[in-house]
């Protein structure tokens, strides 16, 4: 089975401390998200600088797109994003519209199971279009409500649906272990990134648990464990 892939989400609204942020934690994460608040914020021009600046990453934008998913969605995947999210809680048109034009371009549209009440009805319906990769993502609204994903992620792992499941919601080094043995096949960790007094070597942690190494062969921070162990 294909090692899990690690996202961080990068949901700063500033251009240069975002830029500055992909650049410590990209060499240890396999897909740089730019998270909604920061696009909103940044806009499209952002997405150019990163995709120039870090070719061996992929790039995920976390558009949420809820309706004109095709319009909305071919600027992004034109400008050379890998991944673009579109809302499950939309319309199947609009879902089908980013499916699409994540085809003609060779790239994956990620429906995001956010609030979404009915959610192996959707997961069903949208792999029927051709969705590549499902989300279930407890926002960051509802981790302060107290709300996590492991719920909802036993759920649609358990529909065996074959599609890629990308987990997000407060997923942390203590946790992402059980997130990938209950069917991660991308985990996603912001905060538990960001937050951290050293992004890189977090992100670094993170990277080795999820693909099941110990923490002390796992980059930049299994490195620095050696030197002081
Ligand atoms: O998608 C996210 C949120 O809705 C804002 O765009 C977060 O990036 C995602 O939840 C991952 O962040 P953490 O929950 O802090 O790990």
């Amino acid at each position: 089975m294909a090692k899990p892939l690690v996202q961080m989400a990068l949901d700063s609204l500033d251009f240069d401390a975002t830029v500055a942020l992909a650049t410590k934690v990209a060499p240890h994460v396999d897909i740089l998200e730019i998270g909604t608040p920061c696009i909103k914020h940044n806009g499209i021009e952002l997405l150019k600088v990163l995709r120039a600046k870090f070719p061996n990453n992929k790039i995920l934008v976390d558009l949420k797109t809820a309706d004109a998913g095709y319009y909305e969605a071919e600027p992004f995947f034109k400008a050379g994003a890998d991944i673009v999210t579109v809302l499950g809680i939309s319309d199947i048109g609009t879902i089908k519209g980013v499916v699409d034009v994540a085809n003609k371009y060779g790239k994956e549209a990620q429906v995001d199971l956010i609030s979404v009440p009915n959610k192996a009805e959707v997961v069903k319906a949208v792999a029927a279009v051709g969705a590549h990769i499902i989300g279930v993502h407890t926002g960051l609204d509802q981790q302060a409500a107290g709300q996590t994903p492991f719920s909802d992620l036993a759920l649609v792992a358990g529909l065996n649906t074959g599609l890629k499941i990308s987990v997000a919601g407060g997923v942390k080094a203590a946790t992402v272990k059980q997130v990938v043995d209950a069917g991660a096949t991308i985990v996603v960790a912001g905060a538990a990134i960001y937050g951290a007094a050293d992004p890189a070597a977090a992100a670094a942690e993170i990277t080795a648990l999820a693909r099941g190494e110990s923490a002390s062969s796992g980059g930049l921070f299994g490195w620095l464990k050696g030197l002081f162990s």
